[in-house]
């Protein structure tokens, strides 16, 4: 089925339009990075998840309203059983034209199982977390991930032709001396690398005033050593890139704390239980699973993402200090999705 764009864009008070949608497929993750859950996390009920159909829908309902971009996140998007199956039916929308981009961020473990099948449903481009290359490190920092397995689903991911984006958390004493080596290791393998600042989302095991690095400092540091150039490049996400003339390959740096980019903000995000945040630094949240299961027909569901924009705000409130206080949104990361 083509869907026929006609329906109006989605553009919210500030008059930003909404042409980027993340889904997190699933809560659930085989990791458990430090600073994005507690090891003794606890996962939705598979009863409260959506089905890969429903879920098909919903983003069906997006892109009739313009959304050209979709990123599926988690969790880990490719633990969620036969999510394959969901993104051979989504691409139906980039042969129709009507999305430009399907795309997914992952932790990389399971890659070499469906590298291959994601290139043939018109998957270009991965983004996958890597915060270390020192394998004790990552040990460390994800608990039971394995690096070489990762490294290995990296290579496969290049092998079947996907462009593959590491995005690698700053984090203070843990692997800020070893950036530069990630940006070499990144652009001698024809990748991009993005830093990202440490967000406050979610309760955690341990306090993260102490790993927040500011990316103003890492840039700093960095210029000490190599050669920026800023590029006005835009993928449609957050980042804003420099090329490293030493290297010839692209760094990007998403600084939601010492950079605020919510003025451009082009997206909006879906969780597994069909929840819209229309902000990841926001508790207000919109529920689109009752008019999705309401009628068989849209329109209650297009009503409720209409309102749902309305309301989106503009921008977050993040800080992180030595006040101890809660984390700005209680929610975590594996909710949304990043
Ligand atoms: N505060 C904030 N952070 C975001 C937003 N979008 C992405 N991020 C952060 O950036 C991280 C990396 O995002 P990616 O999943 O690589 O997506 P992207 O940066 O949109 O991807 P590209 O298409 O490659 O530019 C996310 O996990 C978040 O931590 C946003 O809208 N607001
Ligand atoms: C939540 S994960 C979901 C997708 C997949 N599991 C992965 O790790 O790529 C998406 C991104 O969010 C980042 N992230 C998680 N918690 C974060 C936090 N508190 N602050 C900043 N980024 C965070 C991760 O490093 C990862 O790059
Ligand atoms: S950052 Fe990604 S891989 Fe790490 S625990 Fe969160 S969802 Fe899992
Ligand atoms: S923090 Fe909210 S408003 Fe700012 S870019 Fe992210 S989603 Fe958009």
């Amino acid at each position: 089925m083509t869907l026929t764009t006609t329906q109006p864009s989605l553009i919210d008070p500030f008059g930003r339009t909404i042409s980027y949608l993340r889904v997190s497929v699933t809560d659930r993750c085989d990791f458990r990075c430090v600073y994005c859950m507690a090891e003794d996390m606890t996962f939705l009920p598979k009863r409260d998840l959506l089905t890969l159909e429903e879920l098909d829908r919903l983003c069906s309902a997006f892109i009739a309203r313009g959304v050209k971009k979709l990123r599926l996140t988690g969790g880990e998007p490719l633990v969620r059983k036969n999510l394959m199956s969901l993104i051979e039916g989504l691409s139906r929308h980039l042969m129709s034209g009507d999305l430009e981009e399907l795309t997914l961020t992952t932790n990389g473990s399971q890659l070499r199982q469906h590298a291959q099948a994601l290139y043939q449903h018109g998957v270009r481009r991965v983004n996958v977390s890597l915060d270390t290359l020192d394998a004790d490190k990552f040990k460390a920092i994800t608990r039971w991930g394995d690096f070489d397995r990762v490294m290995d689903g990296i290579q496969a991911a290049q092998d079947a032709g996907l462009k593959v984006k590491l995005n690698a958390v700053a984090l203070r004493g843990f692997n800020e001396d070893e950036i530069p080596s990630m940006i070499a290791f990144a652009h001698e393998r024809d990748m991009d690398l993005t830093l990202i600042e440490t967000m406050p989302l979610g309760d955690i095991d341990g306090d993260r005033t102490d790993q927040y690095l500011p990316l103003s400092q890492v840039r700093k540091g960095l210029e000490g050593a190599f050669t920026l150039t800023d590029l006005p490049d835009q993928t449609g996400g957050p980042a804003r890139y420099v090329r490293i003339e030493e290297t010839g390959g692209r760094l990007g740096f998403i600084t939601p704390l010492t950079h605020n980019f919510c003025e451009s903000c082009n997206r909006v995000r879906v969780t597994c239980t069909g929840t819209l945040y229309m902000c990841l630094g926001q508790d207000d949240a919109a529920d689109l699973r009752e008019p999705l299961r309401a009628s068989e027909g849209d329109e209650l569901l297009q009503r409720a993402i209409d309102e749902a924009i309305g309301r989106k705000p503009k921008g977050h409130d993040f800080v992180i200090d030595r006040t101890g206080q809660a984390p700005a949104v209680a929610r975590h990361m594996s909710m949304t999705g990043g």
